[in-house]
């Protein structure tokens, strides 16, 4: 995804584009790390800082002040705290974590909805408590001494949590399985799921404390079905706010809708009834009010054929994706948010986006608008052992989000099974589809709309 990040010298950084930002839960007990001065001097600059200390009496006061100030405050990143409750749930629009986990649970045998309801609420707690950096929460302790460094945790339902607890009159239409596709080597395994979990932070331990300790949390109601893991650049380390990369080497996420587009929520966001009816529905007609709000995830993970890619010219691979590798510029000109010119042909009449490139194949515009929010992290789980020797176990946990994913991943995968060059050096390895709840307003939980309505 491509939101760039802004860097803060504020203690709790609300990063979320959308209205999370203004209901932060301000009663519940501090925050382990506040904010000090101390940091303020630091955002001076190592040269001013250094000044304040060599400069005699004044130089003193400051020298001072900063020996008594506690506690020893937080690096931008461990600070940041993207709210927990707000009218989306946090992980849509946040900007991309450098680190990321997947997990999909199915509810126990003989676990119902007054379970489901417990757990959620359970998740719920724990999720606002780690998001606020409270230390008390993390079951670990493998958290212990950072903030909540942009933990967010996003809650999802499988299309099977619906039968499982009672309520598959209340199933929306949107959860209807996704088509099977030709390209498709799925692991039943590791596809599917009750209930989703998509947990993000930019520290690595923050984010496997959240994981471990959900999965706690989870005690008799839920069961673990899957699990995965994945990255990001870490916030900082470019010398400017960028789109990311992924792992073949291009830059990804450039033509993502923007927060700031008109119709963005309209793409991304299920309507209150009145809306859209066919995401914000059930099956057989009526309205799915609970999903007001919400959206839908579409989980992917789709390995990549890495060492295959890489005997592959510079110039193809950017025909593949019609941008250019070092800078993710169109081929057909200008540079990254330049929009693509499709119809630009080159001095010998071919088109200088080739009709099999991932980008116009994928582009809205040749899927009747089709329009979905990508926000994928990397992942690399070792070697695989292959009859040509070992070659890496890594790829992309693709993520999309949308208002319905028949007007979303749907049109858009189906066409690019059948005529994206991109394909066949991917091999998608697992799926999953969750209706995703608005966010929890303050003294409610996750999914208490269905669960409780
Ligand atoms: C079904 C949807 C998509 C899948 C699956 C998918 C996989 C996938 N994509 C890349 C790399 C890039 N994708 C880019 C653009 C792009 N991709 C999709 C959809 C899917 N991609 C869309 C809708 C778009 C935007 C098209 C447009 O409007 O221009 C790009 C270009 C940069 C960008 O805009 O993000 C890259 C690079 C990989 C590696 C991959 C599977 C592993
Ligand atoms: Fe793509």
């Amino acid at each position: 995804m491509s939101s760039p990040r802004s860097t803060s010298t504020k203690s709790t950084k609300h990063t979320d584009t959308t209205d999370n930002a203004d209901s932060a839960d301000s009663t519940a007990e501090a925050p382990r790390h506040p904010v000090s001065r101390r940091r303020l001097v630091g955002t001076a600059g190592a040269a001013g800082a250094a000044g304040l200390l060599a400069g005699g009496a004044s130089g003193a006061v400051a020298a001072e002040a900063l020996r008594d100030e506690a506690p020893t405050p937080l690096t931008s990143i461990g600070a940041n705290g993207v709210p927990f409750h707000g009218r989306h749930q946090a992980g849509i629009t946040t900007p991309l974590q450098a680190a990321g986990h997947f997990a999909a649970f199915d509810l126990a045998p003989g676990a119902g909805r007054a379970q489901a309801a417990a757990l959620l609420k359970r998740w719920s707690d724990t999720a606002r408590e780690l998001s606020e950096g409270r230390a008390a929460a993390d079951a670990t302790g493998s958290a212990r001494d950072a903030g909540p460094a942009g933990l967010t945790v996003t809650f999802g339902f499988g299309r099977t949590f619906f039968d499982r607890t009672g309520l598959a009159d209340r199933r929306p239409a949107g959860l209807e399985p996704l088509p099977a596709f030709s390209a498709d080597a799925l692991d039943a395994r590791r596809s599917d799921g009750d209930l989703w979990l998509q947990i993000g932070a930019d520290d690595a331990l923050v984010a496997f404390g959240a994981l471990r300790t959900l999965q706690r949390r989870a005690g008799d109601a839920a069961v673990l079905r899957w699990q995965m893991s994945g990255f990001n650049r870490t916030p900082g380390a470019t010398d400017r706010p960028r789109s990311a990369r992924n792992l073949m080497g291009q830059v990804d996420g450039t033509n993502n809708p923007k927060p700031e587009d008109p119709d963005f929520a309209g793409h991304v966001f299920v309507p209150a009834s009145g809306g859209t009816p066919a995401s914000g529905a059930v099956a057989g007609g009526g309205s799915a009010e609970w999903l007001a709000g919400g959206s839908y995830a579409v989980f992917r993970r789709i390995r990549m054929l890495l060492d295959t890619w890489d005997h592959v010219s510079l110039e193809r691979q950017e025909r593949v994706i019609g941008r250019r590798k070092s800078d993710g510029a169109p081929l057909s000109g200008g540079e990254e948010t330049t929009p693509v010119d499709m119809n630009k042909q080159l001095p010998d009449g071919s088109l200088a986006i080739p009709g099999d490139a991932h980008v116009r194949v994928a582009a809205p515009e040749s899927n009747g608008g089709a329009t979905m929010l990508r926000r994928s992290f990397s992942y690399h789980d070792g070697y695989l052992d292959t009859r040509d020797g070992p070659v890496p176990d890594a790829g992309l946990l693709f993520v999309a989000w949308q208002a319905d994913p028949l007007k979303g991943f749907v049109p858009v995968q189906r066409k690019l099974d059948r005529g994206d060059g991109l394909s066949r050096f991917l091999r998608h390895e697992s799926s999953g589809l969750f209706a995703v709840p608005g966010g929890a307003a303050a003294g409610e939980y996750v999914g208490q709309r269905l669960l409780e309505g």
